[in-house]
């Protein structure tokens, strides 16, 4: 495909993101009906479509509208890229200018505030008294793509094997300091899949934030532990790797869970799924891991779309699910045992906030550890607050 080729793709996968799809599933769908497109096409078109979405705000201002075409003449001009000579209309190239894209695109446009952040302006207030100083910092960074990191399954080797594996495949590795078992990988990612390392569960693809909060959580030889928001069992599988335990995985959406046994397998590890009520019934546990449904505003770098979808409506719907679902395991939990509450969002009142108002409604118990997490530290935005009984 032509460099313009590519741009009229990823203008189509906007607008279909735009009236309403995944942005995932829109890139799906457009490379089954793009058979034309190689490897090399199919990244390009996924790296304009993303970088759009993560920057929509000041890309709409600096193209002139919300539209896929009026995105990505954003992105261009940002770029400093002259668009006249890609839009020419020939063969799979975009349309030749309008009259009104070029007179837009002549107006100096400056970026201020929320558009210059790409931040969603009712948002704002929250995230600025959320991050404080952090806050322009953090929305700075979640413009951007985010690293790749990589789990080491410790039960199977130690990250200088797993980083020299990686490299007899010509995949460049170095340690990420946010955790022990992570690796950030630095060159020719687009093999991992088919590595041998990947193939054996040597390593997982896993945040490094994920795998800190996840190294924070309290994991003793031998203890139950039920993961209550399991979902596709990336934080489960990397308790199983910290040490032998009895592990219980149970999703509101089991569907979530469908490639859990395998991973488990591939991991060497076992993992029970069980329903709601097999989960109440199975307990009490030593630790139980709510990696409740929030906003995701942590990860936005990888699901851009979210950053615009939210609604105050859906933050506020999402801090009941998050309070009803620590209410109502926290009876699960053995004595001496642990309730650990994590999001992958940085706004106050998905983390901090939801835990006082638990420790309000239930004196008996209280908060042993916090730790917020922000992409400033490389991996995603996490929060992890650690609840015992007095
Ligand atoms: C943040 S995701 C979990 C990610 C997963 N732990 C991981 O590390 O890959 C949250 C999950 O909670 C599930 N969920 C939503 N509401 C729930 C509820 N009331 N009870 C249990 N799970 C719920 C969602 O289906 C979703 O899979």
């Amino acid at each position: 495909m032509t460099p313009a080729a590519r741009l009229s793709a990823a203008m189509d996968v906007l607008d279909r993101v735009a009236a309403g799809g995944n942005a995932e599933q829109a890139l799906t769908q457009w490379a089954r009906a793009s058979r034309f497109a190689g490897s090399g096409d199919r990244a390009a078109v996924r790296d304009l479509v993303f970088t759009a979405l993560r920057r929509r705000h000041s890309h709409a201002a600096l193209g002139g509208g919300e539209s896929g075409r009026a995105l990505i003449l954003g992105a261009l001009r940002e770029a400093g890229t002259d668009p006249a000579a890609l839009f020419t209309g020939e063969a799979h190239a975009p349309a030749p200018l309008s009259a009104q894209e070029t007179a837009h695109l002549a107006r100096p446009v400056a970026l201020e505030g929320t558009v210059a952040l790409d931040c969603p302006d009712w948002l704002a207030p929250q995230l600025q008294a959320s991050l404080g100083a952090d806050f322009a910092p953090v929305m700075q960074a979640l413009r951007d793509r985010a690293p790749v990191y990589l789990r080491v399954n410790t039960a199977r080797g130690d990250r200088a094997a797993a980083q020299a594996s990686l490299a007899a495949e010509g995949i460049a590795t170095r340690p990420a300091p946010l955790a022990e078992t992570a690796l950030e990988v630095t060159g020719n990612e687009r093999r991992i899949r088919n590595a041998q390392a990947y193939r054996d569960g040597l390593v997982e693809l896993q945040d490094a934030a994920s795998q800190a909060l996840v190294a924070a959580l309290p994991v003793r030889p031998g203890q139950r532990v039920l993961d209550y928001c399991a979902g596709g069992g990336g934080k489960v599988l990397a308790l199983a790797a910290r040490a032998r335990q009895q592990l219980f995985a149970h999703d509101a959406d089991p569907g979530r869970m469908r490639d859990l046994p395998a991973r488990a397998a591939r991991a060497g590890t076992e993992v029970q799924l069980l329903t709601g009520p097999e989960a109440a019934a199975r307990g009490p546990y030593d630790l139980v891991l709510l990696d409740v449904p929030c906003s995701g505003s942590g990860a936005w770098r990888r699901a851009p779309e979210a950053k615009w979808r939210l609604t105050p409506e859906r933050l506020r719907d999402l801090q009941e699910i998050q309070s009803e679902v620590l209410d109502k395991t926290m009876s699960y939990v053995a004595p001496g045992g642990c309730l650990a509450y994590a999001t992958c969002s940085v706004i106050e009142a998905e983390n901090g906030a939801r835990i006082k108002a638990f420790l309000a409604a239930h004196p008996d118990w209280r908060c042993s550890f916090q730790r917020r997490f922000t992409p400033l530290e490389g991996g995603d935005g996490f929060y992890l607050a650690l609840l015992t009984r007095r």
